[in-house]
């Protein structure tokens, strides 16, 4: 059996850091873990990958290409698309082969793979569903990781915000889901304290948090309390 991370979360989140310091972590623990970097358009990241799609896609060919002419979104969605169509590289890179009878069975295997920022790829898109699926043809178990920047958890229209984005991914990708909170260690003490509350959240008092005292909250109170309603039900 093999495992595998799908790192998702928006731009800057912290993927890639997180990639480096779960890899770091292991290797203290003399266990190993390796990184795939998945975003064509990566500019540096601190580790070393396994493999890297830059270098079957670079979203530069995408957006040069005369005929294409993408803008970096569309690019971005031409390369993971790319990928799937291509997938014999990547079964190369992790299986060793590209001849079916020539790929090895690795065993115990633990890759994170390192998603781009664009969270448009998992939240409606099939890419993230078809790596999910051909990951698991390739006898890996997955769950897939959302990093959300924990300022983005401060304060009740933010932590709305972050949960739905977090909840349409899980919804998408029909995947084992794990929240990880990044940037901790910059909120203030007084932020650190408001974070707790959402940890745990009651979802009333921060309904009441987001309707009382603002004409727009007041307007939007049903729908509101709807959302609010429907993260409890998940979770
Ligand atoms: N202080 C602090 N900085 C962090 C943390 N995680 C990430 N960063 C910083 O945030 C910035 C973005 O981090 P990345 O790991 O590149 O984020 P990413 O989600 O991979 O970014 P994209 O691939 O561009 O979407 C970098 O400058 C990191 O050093 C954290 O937990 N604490």
């Amino acid at each position: 059996m093999r495992f595998a991370q799908i790192i998702v979360g928006p731009a800057g989140s912290g993927k890639s850091t997180y990639c480096s310091f779960m890899q770091q972590h292991a290797m203290d623990a003399k266990r190993n873990i390796q990184v795939v970097n998945l975003d064509p358009a990566a500019e540096h990241f601190t580790y070393s990958p396994l493999a890297d799609i830059r270098e079957l896609i670079h979203l530069d060919d995408a957006m040069e290409d005369e005929e294409l002419q993408y803008g970096p979104n569309g690019g971005l969605i031409f390369c993971l698309e790319f990928l799937i169509e291509n997938q014999d590289w990547l079964k190369a890179q992790l299986c060793g082969g590209e001849d079916e009878l020539m790929v090895g069975e690795p065993d115990d295997d633990y890759i994170l793979f390192d998603m781009p920022g664009q969270i448009e790829l998992f939240t409606h898109l099939k890419m993230g569903k078809q790596l999910v699926q051909l990951l698991e043809s390739w006898n890996f178990r997955t769950c897939v990781v959302f990093c959300l920047d924990s300022q983005f958890m401060v304060d009740g229209a933010k932590f709305i915000s972050g949960t739905m984005a977090a909840l349409s991914v899980m919804a998408n990708m029909e995947q084992a889901h794990v929240n990880v909170l990044t940037k901790v260690d910059l909120l203030s003490s007084e932020a650190r304290k408001q974070l707790e509350m959402y940890l745990e959240p009651d979802a009333h008092n921060l309904m009441g948090e987001l309707t009382i005292g603002s004409s727009f909250g007041e307007k939007y109170r049903k729908l509101t309390e709807a959302i609010g309603s429907l993260i409890e039900d998940f979770r």
